[in-house]
Parts: C-alpha cells; sequence; structure tokens
C-alpha cells in the first residue's frame, strides 16, 4: 500500500464512483460507498494529508448534480471523508497536545454488580491505548481508530436524531449512508495474556520458534466511546407479558436515560392503542429503511426467546449494533439477561463496558442451475444458527454432493444437512448429533440429518472455508433450504447452496462473560451432564 501512487488511487476511486453512478441496488451502493471510505481512510492514513483529495471532491461536485437521488445519497458517504481529512488531522494532533484525558471515563456508580466489577477489570487490564473498534476486530488491520471516531462524532452533531417516524423525508434518507450511531471501542481481554494484544501476525516464527498471536477464545469488551442515543427495542409478538415489559421499558428509557427509541411498525401502533404519550416512539414505513437501521441505531434490545434473538439478527443484513437479549422465552440460549432486573442491566450496558460474544454468522446463497452467472438471481441470506437443506416434504432421501474449497467431501444420503455456525451447535444441529461448540469459536458445524449410513459423524470445519452443497443432476426429487428455521427455498436439480463465514457477526451483551454464559445456558437450558453423584447413603442431587 505504501508504493501505491496518487495515480493507482485516483483510478480506484474513478472506477468506484462509475461503477457508483451506474448502480440502482442499494446494497452495492452501500458497499462501494464503504469500500471508498475505507480506502480513503487507509490511503490518508499511510500518505499524510493529500492534496489530491481536493481532486477527489472537485470531482465529485461536478458529479453530483447529474446523479439520480439515490446515488446522490451515498455520493455523501464519498464526500464526507474528504470534508472530514483536515478537521481529522487537527483533531488529532488536539488529542496529542491534551494528553491522557481524552479518554473519558464512562462513570462506574450503581450498576449490576456481577457485570460491573468483571467488566471494570477487563477494561483497566486491556482497554486505553490497546483498544480496538469493531471493525478493526472483523478486518484484523490496522487502521485509523480516532479518525473513525471523530467522524461518527462528527456525522451526529451535524446530523441530529430527531427523525419524526411520520416525515421520513428525502433529508432524513440521505443521514442514513452517514455513520450516526454511538462510537464504541473494542479490546481482547484474555487471562493471562495482557501484552502483546495487538500482533496481527496470526503465527511467528522468530528464531525458529513458532508462536500463534491471535486466539480465537479472547473475552471482548465494549466500551462506549461516545454515550449510546439511540435503542431499537424488538418484541416477541403475541405475549402479553413481552407487551407489558415493552411499554414500561420505553417509558422509563425516555424518562430515565433521555433516550430515541425505534420499535417495529406493529409494536408502535400497539404502544399507541394504550396511549398517545408514546408518539414519540420511531419506527420505519418502508422494509428499504432496514437496511440502513444500523447506521441509526446504538443499542438493539430483544424482549423474547431465542427466536427473537434470530429476529434480530436478520434484520440487519450488514453490520449489527450491540444486541442485549432479555429472556422471556422458554429455553433462552442466547438471552442471558433477567426481564425482571432490566434497569439496573440497561444501566450497566448504557454505562460501560461490557463484555461481547461476537456470533459469528453464515453467509448462503443460492445459485440456481438456470442462472446465466453466479450470483445472478438470489440475494445472499445471513444466519446467525444455521441452514438447512432437507427433504422437505418428499419422502424421498436427500442425495446432496457437497464441497469444501472444491474439494469432495462426502454425499449426503438421508434426511438432509445441517451447516451450523458455533452459536447454533446448541439448536437444530444438535439435535441431530452435532457437538456443542463455545460460541465464539469461529467454525462451521457440518451435521447430517438421520443419514442411511453407520459412519457418517458431523465434522466441525475451520471458519475460512467455504460449502458448496450441490442437488445432483439425476436426483430424484428437489431439496429445500432453510435459513434459521424460516424462508423455504426449493433446490432444483443442478441448484447448489454455497456457505461461508460472514464478514458481520452479531455482538451480543453477556451477563458476565462468554464461558460463563455459554456454560450457564448449557447447565441450565439443557440440564447437561445432570446426573445424581454416587455416595455410600445412596444417590445425591449434585
Ligand atoms: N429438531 C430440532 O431441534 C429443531 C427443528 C427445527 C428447528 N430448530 C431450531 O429452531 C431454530 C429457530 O428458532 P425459533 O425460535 O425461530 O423457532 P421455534 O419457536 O420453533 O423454537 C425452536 C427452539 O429452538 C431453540 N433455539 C433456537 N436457537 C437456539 C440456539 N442457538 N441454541 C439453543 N436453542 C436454540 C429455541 O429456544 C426454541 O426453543 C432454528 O434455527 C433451528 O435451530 C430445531
Ligand atoms: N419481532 C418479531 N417479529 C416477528 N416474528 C418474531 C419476532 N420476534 C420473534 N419472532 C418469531 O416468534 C417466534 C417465537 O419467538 P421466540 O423464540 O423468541 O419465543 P419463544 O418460542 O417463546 O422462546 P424460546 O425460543 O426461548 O422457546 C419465533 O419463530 C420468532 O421467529
Amino acid at each position: 500500500m505504501l508504493c501505491v501512487g496518487d495515480n493507482l488511487i485516483g483510478h480506484i476511486f474513478e472506477l468506484l464512483l462509475d461503477t457508483f453512478a451506474n448502480s440502482q441496488n442499494l446494497d452495492q451502493l452501500l458497499g462501494i460507498a464503504r469500500l471508498a471510505n475505507q480506502i480513503w481512510t487507509h490511503y490518508h492514513q499511510i500518505v499524510g494529508i493529500p492534496l489530491s483529495g481536493y481532486n477527489f471532491y472537485e470531482k465529485l461536485q461536478s458529479w453530483w448534480p447529474r446523479s439520480s437521488l439515490c446515488n446522490a445519497m451515498g455520493t455523501i458517504g464519498f464526500m464526507l471523508p474528504c470534508l472530514l481529512c483536515l478537521d481529522i488531522c487537527k483533531e488529532r494532533d488536539r488529542k496529542i497536545s491534551e494528553g491522557p484525558s481524552y479518554r473519558e471515563n464512562n462513570g462506574d456508580d450503581d450498576r449490576t454488580e456481577n457485570l460491573a466489577r468483571r467488566s471494570n477489570d477487563q477494561s483497566e487490564q486491556c482497554c486505553g491505548s490497546n483498544g480496538i473498534f469493531s471493525h478493526e476486530v472483523l478486518q484484523d488491520g490496522e487502521s485509523d481508530s480516532d479518525s473513525k471516531c471523530l467522524l461518527k462524532q462528527i456525522c451526529r452533531k451535524e446530523l441530529p436524531m430527531d427523525l419524526d417516524s411520520n416525515s421520513m423525508n428525502s433529508c432524513s434518507i440521505n443521514h442514513h449512508f452517514i455513520m450516526n450511531s454511538a462510537s464504541f471501542k473494542l479490546s481482547w481481554w484474555c487471562k493471562g495474556d495482557q501484552s502483546d494484544q495487538h500482533k496481527h501476525d496470526i503465527v511467528s516464527f522468530e528464531r525458529g520458534n513458532i508462536t500463534t498471536a491471535e486466539r480465537s477464545s479472547k473475552q471482548i469488551s465494549l466500551k462506549w466511546e461516545t454515550r449510546p442515543q439511540t435503542v431499537l427495542i424488538l418484541t416477541k409478538p403475541n405475549s402479553t407479558s413481552v407487551r407489558i415489559l415493552c411499554s414500561e421499558m420505553v417509558r422509563w428509557l425516555r424518562e430515565q436515560k433521555q433516550l430515541d427509541i425505534y420499535v417495529e411498525p406493529r409494536v408502535r401502533v400497539e404502544l399507541l392503542s394504550e396511549s398517545s404519550y408514546y408518539n414519540f416512539v420511531h419506527t420505519w414505513k418502508e422494509d428499504t429503511e432496514i437496511m440502513v437501521l444500523h447506521t441509526k441505531v446504538d443499542l438493539v434490545v430483544t424482549l423474547g426467546g431465542d427466536g427473537t434473538v434470530l429476529w434480530a439478527a436478520s434484520m440487519f443484513k450488514g453490520p449489527v449494533p450491540p444486541v442485549v437479549p432479555f429472556s422471556l422465552g422458554s429455553l433462552g440460549f442466547m438471552t442471558p439477561f433477567h426481564s425482571e432486573r432490566y434497569r439496573d442491566y440497561l444501566d450497566s450496558v448504557l454505562k460501560g463496558p461490557i463484555s461481547i460474544t461476537l456470533r459469528h454468522r453464515l453467509q448462503c446463497h443460492v445459485i440456481r442451475e438456470a442462472a446465466k452467472n453466479e450470483y445472478e438471481t438470489e440475494e445472499p441470506v445471513l444466519v446467525l444458527n444455521e441452514v438447512t437443506i432437507d427433504r422437505g416434504i418428499s419422502s424421498y432421501l436427500t442425495n446432496l454432493e457437497c464441497y469444501c474449497d472444491n474439494s469432495f467431501v462426502t454425499c449426503v444420503q438421508g434426511d438432509g444437512l445441517i451447516l451450523s455456525t458455533t452459536s447454533g451447535s446448541t439448536a437444530y444441529s444438535l439435535a441431530a448429533g452435532g457437538s456443542m461448540v463455545h460460541p465464539q469459536v469461529p467454525g462451521i458445524l457440518f451435521t447430517p440429518i438421520c443419514p442411511h449410513s453407520l459412519s457418517f459423524r458431523p465434522l466441525i470445519l475451520p471458519e475460512h472455508v467455504t460449502l458448496r452443497v450441490q442437488v445432483p443432476f439425476n436426483s430424484r426429487s428437489h431439496a429445500w433450504a432453510s435459513f434459521d428455521g424460516k424462508d423455504r427455498k426449493r433446490l432444483a436439480a443442478g441448484d447448489a447452496l454455497m456457505c461461508s463465514m460472514a464478514p458481520w457477526p452479531v455482538p451480543t451483551a453477556c451477563q458476565v462473560d462468554s464461558t460463563s454464559d455459554f456454560l450457564t445456558s448449557i447447565h441450565d437450558g439443557l440440564h447437561w451432564n445432570l446426573r445424581k453423584t454416587q455416595s455410600f447413603d445412596g444417590p445425591r442431587d449434585t
């Protein structure tokens, strides 16, 4: 990157701009804007303040009046980094001259005991200069954290979150493209491993000694850098207790915490039918607005069971804000927070720091035999638990050819196959005989459903592989793919499903920490290895 000249960067931007100008696909526009933003930040970081930024800015200015509304919206995403370049540098200089006071203290009084003690310790140990931003964790690259933080701060200052749910005008839509949520910092924490936290080499082999630096099982701590201002509350439908809790929580968050609140359209109607007091609650009208929710929302609260967490994850097709899952369901594997103590928990979460679990997701593409090119027909689907390919209502055995990075793995003959995340390892995959895996372990579980073979054991594959499950051309029936138990798609002979790890995990807040929460849920939820203890006086409960 260091030897990349202005010209090449200019070409890249030109190429991006052209693609941008010709695209009408909102997903693609967002992707390009993000890419441009990243290139710009890296370039700026390495080369200093390039005057060519002004050239780029001029180019955008001239192009702007010719663009459609849709493209113009995205242009803001391009322009902002240019406009902020100088401000960022000035701000960075200011911070250097001011010294450590910049790192604000996020408060520490009456928070929930467990959460606070644990998180504070972790923060002391690893925040500060070793902190990393969420996107750095995902990309494993070094980036200018301060500038991104400032970018967000400035955006919020200039474009306040005063959206009225009934007046979603073009101006309000414009700022959806701009990073607008509270900034936070993520940092690793691992017992006895406080040094070398920022090594980016996965394996080092200095003087013949092979050591590994990046271990996926480290606990991650989130510390707010700016106060969260907007909360999205998602609720399980048709439950009176959830409805009562929701209205109580909305009132509390508004009156005690002065937060902006978003809910689904259905919930807003429910709240308004209760009282016109809830008029301040925001929602959305069009599904397209959901695609930019992550730029408006600092925190997501779910009230329900695991299904509501899956529902929340499915709403975010890209980055996901931190999720605080409250348990109002029957099992609650992913919902460690008890609803009775919601005030204490939310108080603590809003102050931070909090331990989080980055729950990896799988990105699934259905590729039709009839399609002209690989990704022509269907949007990718992100799953938090699993994608299942099964026989549906057909009484024939499924016959699925499986490939891993283009190497033939096996042919599944049985009821079907589950490709699961480690978070989903305790769901359908478990019922089909798969192992339970700690959610911080990045891997893909390959679990057959009722295989008609005595020797077909489940596998766990590394996180970097791409799996392809193909319905053979001579298949006797169709197969069906379903995503987190929903949205069934028919796979005809020749169709395939591609599956790989998605770059956007779901960060869920922990009640204690990732490991403790996982063990609590397998003990309390599944009664794992519960057995009476042997004793001389007869069996005893453990
Ligand atoms: N035989 C089975 O065990 C079976 C069959 C179909 C679907 N499922 C699971 O149901 C999920 C959909 O959940 P839903 O709530 O929308 O449907 P649902 O209401 O039918 O609930 C399914 C059950 O699975 C539990 N569950 C969901 N995710 C879990 C997880 N990660 N760990 C442990 N338990 C979990 C839920 O708590 C719930 O009790 C699917 O993703 C699939 O994993 C399981
Ligand atoms: N906001 C929502 N809108 C529409 N459907 C939802 C929403 N939240 C949850 N669901 C669906 O409602 C169903 C039940 O939700 P959930 O699993 O949370 O409750 P539960 O079954 O009582 O709890 P548990 O999963 O712990 O057994 C799921 O199929 C889920 O997909």
